[in-house]
C-alpha cells in the first residue's frame, strides 16, 4: 500500500538520468528555496535512480529526522568518501563512541574548561586585525584553525606557516573540492555502482581508485601525525590539556579500538569546524547593520570596564545575546546541513520514501519561516528580546534548534564550543574595534557586496 502513494512533489526530470541538470553548481541554497516555494514542505527529486528528499520546513525536519532519528540518522553512502577514507561513516556503535568522546571533551559542561583557551586566541586575533586590518579574511582563517589546533591536539600556532595549520588546510581542501564537491561534480561513479571499488587500481578506466590511494595517503597523514605529536607530548610531559591529551590520560588501559575512536573523532573535529564562516559572515553583518551592534557595543561599554571581554560578562549582556542569535539566524552558516540517509521504506502525510533516499534539511527556509520570523530579511535582535517577546516564542524562534541539524547521534557535537568562541570574537571585536564601509580615493562610501564563495558552509566573499 506504501509503494502506492506518490513521491513528494519535485520537477518533473529526464528519463534514466532524473533530475541530475536540475542541481545547480553554482547556487544550491537558492534552488531549494525555489523549490520550496514551488512544491510546498517537502520536495523529491531523482538522481540515476536515486531519491533526494527535501524537507522545507522546521515541522518535517522534527517529524521526519528528529523523531524518527532511528531510521534517518545515516549519511550517504559515499563509497569515496567513506569506505576509501572513513570520515563519513554511518550511523553504527563506531560513531556513537567517537561522539560520546566529544561530548566529554566538547560538550555543554566542558565549555568553562575550554574558556581560557578561547580567550588567548581571540586576543591573537584581536593583534592582528589592528596591525592589518585588510587581511581579515586571512585572520579568521587563522583564528580558527588554531583554535582547533589549540582545542583537538594542544598544539600553539604562531604562524601561518605552521605545518599543521598547513597539512589541514590541505587535507580540508581535497575534501571539499576533489572528493565531495557539490553535485553534479561530486558523482563518482563508485557510489553509484558500488561493486566497483573492487576492481583493481591498475584496470584503465579505474582512474577513481588511483587517485583515493593517492588521496588517501594524504588523509591518512592529516589525522596520524598530530595524534603522535600528543602522544609523544604526554610521554615527555609537556603536552597541554586538549581532546586528544585529556582521553589519552583518561584510560588506564588504552585498548587499539578506543586509541583508534580518539583520533577518527579528533579528526571529524578539525573537518568540521566552520567557527572562521560564522565570524566572517559576522563582519559584513556589523557594516550592514551599524546601529543594532553600536547598540550592542553601548551594553558591552557598559558592563565590561577596564578589561578585555570573558565569558564570565556574558550573562550581564542581555541584547548583545539577542544580537547573536539574530547573526546565526541570517547568517545561517551551513544552510542545507549535512545530508541525512533515510535506512528503510517511509511514509509521511500521504508520500512514499524510499529506502536510501538522501535527506536535506533546508536550514536556511526554516529560518525564514515567516510565522516563527516576522519580517524575516531584516536584521532584527529585537525578536528575541527578553523584554519585548515571551519566553515561549523565544524558546521556539531560538535558531540553534536548527542551526546546528537535527537527530540525536547526528547534531553538531561542536555547537557549544561553536556558540562560545563565535559570542566571544564578536564582543571582542565590538568591545574593541571600529568596523565601517571602506571610503574610495574621492570619500565616498563604497557599499559592500554581498556574494558567497562557499555555499554549502555559507561563507561570504571578500568585501571593503
Ligand atoms: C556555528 C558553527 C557551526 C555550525 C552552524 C555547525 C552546524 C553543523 C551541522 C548543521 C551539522 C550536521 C548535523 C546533521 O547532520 O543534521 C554539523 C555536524 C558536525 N559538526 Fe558542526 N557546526 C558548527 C561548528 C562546529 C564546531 C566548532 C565543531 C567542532 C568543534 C563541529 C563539529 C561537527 C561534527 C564533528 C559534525 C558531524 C557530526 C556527525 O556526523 O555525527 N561543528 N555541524
Amino acid at each position: 500500500r506504501r509503494q502506492q502513494l506518490p513521491n513528494p512533489p519535485g520537477p518533473k526530470g529526464l528519463p534514466l538520468l532524473g533530475n541530475l541538470f536540475d542541481f545547480p553548481t553554482t547556487d544550491p541554497v537558492s534552488a531549494a528555496l525555489k523549490w520550496h516555494r514551488q512544491y510546498g514542505n517537502i520536495t523529491s527529486l531523482h538522481m540515476l535512480g536515486k531519491s533526494i528528499v527535501y524537507l522545507h520546513s522546521a515541522q518535517t525536519a522534527k517529524d521526519l529526522l528528529m523523531k524518527r532519528g532511528a531510521i534517518y540518522s545515516d549519511r550517504p553512502q559515499l563509497i569515496m568518501a567513506t569506505d576509501l577514507y572513513a570520515i563519513l561513516g554511518p550511523d553504527d556503535d563506531r560513531l556513537r563512541k567517537q561522539r560520546a568522546l566529544m561530548e566529554r571533551v566538547i560538550g555543554a559542561a566542558s565549555i568553562p574548561a575550554h574558556c581560557q583557551l578561547l580567550e588567548i586566541e581571540t586576543i591573537g586575533l584581536l593583534h592582528r586585525l589592528v596591525q592589518a586590518p585588510e587581511d581579515y579574511r586571512a585572520h579568521f582563517v587563522r583564528y580558527s584553525t588554531a583554535l582547533t589546533c589549540l582545542v583537538v591536539y594542544g598544539h600553539r600556532v604562531t604562524s601561518n606557516e605552521d605545518w599543521l595549520v598547513k597539512m589541514l588546510k590541505g587535507s580540508l581542501d581535497l575534501l571539499a573540492n576533489d572528493i565531495i564537491p557539490p553535485p553534479p561534480k561530486g558523482i563518482w561513479a563508485v557510489d553509484m555502482f558500488p561493486f566497483l571499488k573492487h576492481i583493481p587500481a591498475w584496470v584503465p578506466f579505474a582512474s577513481f581508485k588511483r587517485k583515493a590511494l593517492k588521496w588517501r595517503a594524504q588523509m591518512a597523514d592529516g589525522y596520524t601525525r598530530p595524534f603522535i605529536q600528543v602522544k609523544k607530548k604526554l610521554a615527555e610531559g609537556t603536552a597541554i590539556p586538549s581532546f586528544c591529551s585529556i582521553l589519552l590520560q583518561e584510560a588506564e588501559y588504552m585498548s587499539a579500538e578506543k586509541e583508534d575512536n580518539i583520533k577518527w573523532a579528533a579528526n571529524s573535529i578539525v573537518a568540521a569546524i566552520k567557527i572562521g564562516t560564522v565570524i566572517n559572515n559576522l563582519l559584513l553583518l556589523i557594516v550592514l547593520h551599524p546601529a543594532k551592534f553600536m547598540k550592542a557595543k553601548a551594553e558591552i561599554d557598559n558592563v565590561v570596564k577596564g578589561h578585555l571581554p570573558t565569558l564570565a560578562d556574558r550573562l550581564s549582556l542581555p541584547y548583545t545575546e539577542c544580537v547573536l542569535s539574530e547573526v546565526l539566524r541570517v547568517a545561517a552558516p551551513v544552510p542545507l546541513g549535512l545530508p541525512h540517509r533515510l535506512r528503510e521504506d517511509d511514509h509521511y502525510n500521504g508520500y512514499f520514501l524510499p529506502k536510501d533516499s538522501v535527506v536535506i534539511a533546508n536550514i536556511m527556509a526554516m529560518l525564514r519561516e515567516k510565522s516563527l520570523y516576522p519580517d524575516p530579511e531584516a536584521f532584527l535582535p529585537e525578536r528575541f528580546d527578553p523584554t519585548m517577546v515571551d519566553e515561549t516564542t523565544r524558546m521556539t524562534r531560538d535558531p540553534r534548534r536548527w542551526i546546528f541539524g537535527f537527530g540525536r547521534s547526528r547534531r553538531c557535537p561542536g555547537m557549544h564550543l561553536a556558540e562560545a568562541s563565535t559570542w566571544l570574537a564578536m564582543v571582542s571585536i565590538l568591545a574593541t574595534l571600529d568596523v565601517t564601509k571602506d571610503v574610495d580615493v574621492d570619500g565616498n562610501v563604497i557599499e559592500p557586496e554581498v556574494k558567497f564563495d562557499n555555499l554549502n558552509y555559507r561563507h561570504v566573499s571578500g568585501f571593503e
